[in-house]
């Protein structure tokens, strides 16, 4: 029996441009956005109008793609020459997910073989649409494992929003739940807030609720006390770049949820796409972490909470060391360590 449920998603093609929910209004407003030129791609992305670290693959791939067909050049090395300047802005709008630079080297790998500009801009929109295609399967698939992997009935905590609206659709770490109402299995989801942005009280709050998945807020503050008063079965958690060693950068709080459930005795997953795997680093110390604007923590939409000439540290990711994480779930399986070795095995597969 499937349940006829609604998942809502973020990005939609047009032929001309990409139409974007804008999460940095969620989840008061639901506006959507049109993008068309390269500089709404980047501010996009800079702003977190779209954020997730897939999410964030898929439209650059988009912004890359479309910007080049644009491009009123006759010689194949001014092609290029604009094509890297567009490929540098993009990958300049934000440093830790690396799904957006493995987004943008794909589309430029593709080029490589290519021997005129047509065919180049042919094949940059069709490997754009390739990007967003797979990836939608590939969160199913993740969900499908979180579902073997979870008990049938289990409370879950999670934080931020690895959802359906950070990826082509169903998510991440909220892929299974998403997947389960389909199955008319069910989950109790608690959600942390996540300052400053609170992707969580504001985002996976309102794509859980669209889906029927029952879901409590809690503070971030509340997670130990939470997970000792309401007998959390596992924490869930998303990510955006995963060393070789299995550590993982996720967003800040991350880090303190898997000393909790360490504390408690818990599981701890992550669950993430083989696109979010940085095998070119070898531990977590190497993965960039973004600091983002002391206007996000002095004050809650535009509200000051803080004095005005406050010093702020805002680190936007921290990194879990893969010694805290019971197991990575991604689209090839599921991976227990030892990551050094099981990661690049299952990633083979
Ligand atoms: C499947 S989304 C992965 C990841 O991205 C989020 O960060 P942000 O909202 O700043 O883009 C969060 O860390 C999610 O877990």
């Amino acid at each position: 029996m499937t349940n006829t449920i609604t998942i809502p998603t973020s990005i939609e093609w047009h032929h001309d441009h990409l139409l974007i929910l804008n999460q940095q209004k969620l989840p008061k407003v639901t506006e959507y956005i049109q993008l068309r030129k390269i500089d709404d791609f980047y501010e996009a992305i800079l702003s977190l109008k779209v954020r997730g670290a897939p999410a964030i693959g898929i439209t650059a791939a988009y912004g890359l793609a479309l910007s080049a067909q644009h491009y009123s050049v006759n010689k194949w090395e001014d092609f290029l020459q604009q094509f890297k300047n567009d490929k540098e802005l993009l990958a300049s709008s934000r440093p830790t997910a690396v799904n957006l630079f493995w987004a943008l080297e794909r589309l430029e790998k593709k080029i490589d073989q290519c021997i005129s500009i047509n065919e180049a801009k042919t094949l940059l929109l069709h490997e754009a649409v390739q990007i967003h295609t797979e990836d939608e399967e590939t969160c199913r698939q993740i969900g499908e494992y979180g579902l073997e992997i979870l008990t049938p009935g289990a409370s879950v905590l999670t934080i931020c929003n690895a959802g359906s609206i950070a990826t082509a659709k169903y998510g991440t770490a909220l892929a299974p739940f998403h997947l389960a109402q389909e199955k008319e299995q069910y989950y109790k989801v608690y959600a942390c807030e996540t300052r400053p942005v609170l992707q969580g009280a504001r985002l996976t709050m309102w794509e859980l609720q669209q889906s029927g998945v029952d879901v409590t807020l809690i503070t971030d503050s509340m997670a130990a006390h939470t997970i000792s008063k309401k007998e959390i079965n596992a924490i869930i958690v998303g990510a955006d770049r995963i060393a070789s060693n299995g550590d993982t950068a996720n967003k800040i709080g991350t880090l303190s949820l898997a000393i909790i459930a360490n504390h408690y005795g818990i599981p701890f997953y992550v669950a993430a796409p083989s696109t979010t795997f940085d095998l070119a680093i070898n531990s977590g110390g190497e993965i960039p972490i973004e600091e983002r604007p002391i206007e996000e923590v002095i004050a809650i939409e535009g509200v000051n909470i803080a004095p005005e000439n406050s010093e702020v540290f805002n680190p936007a990711f921290d990194v879990t060391p893969s010694s805290l994480i019971t197991a990575i779930i991604t689209e090839k399986g599921i991976i227990y360590p030892d990551f050094n070795q099981n990661i690049r095995e299952i990633l083979a597969g």
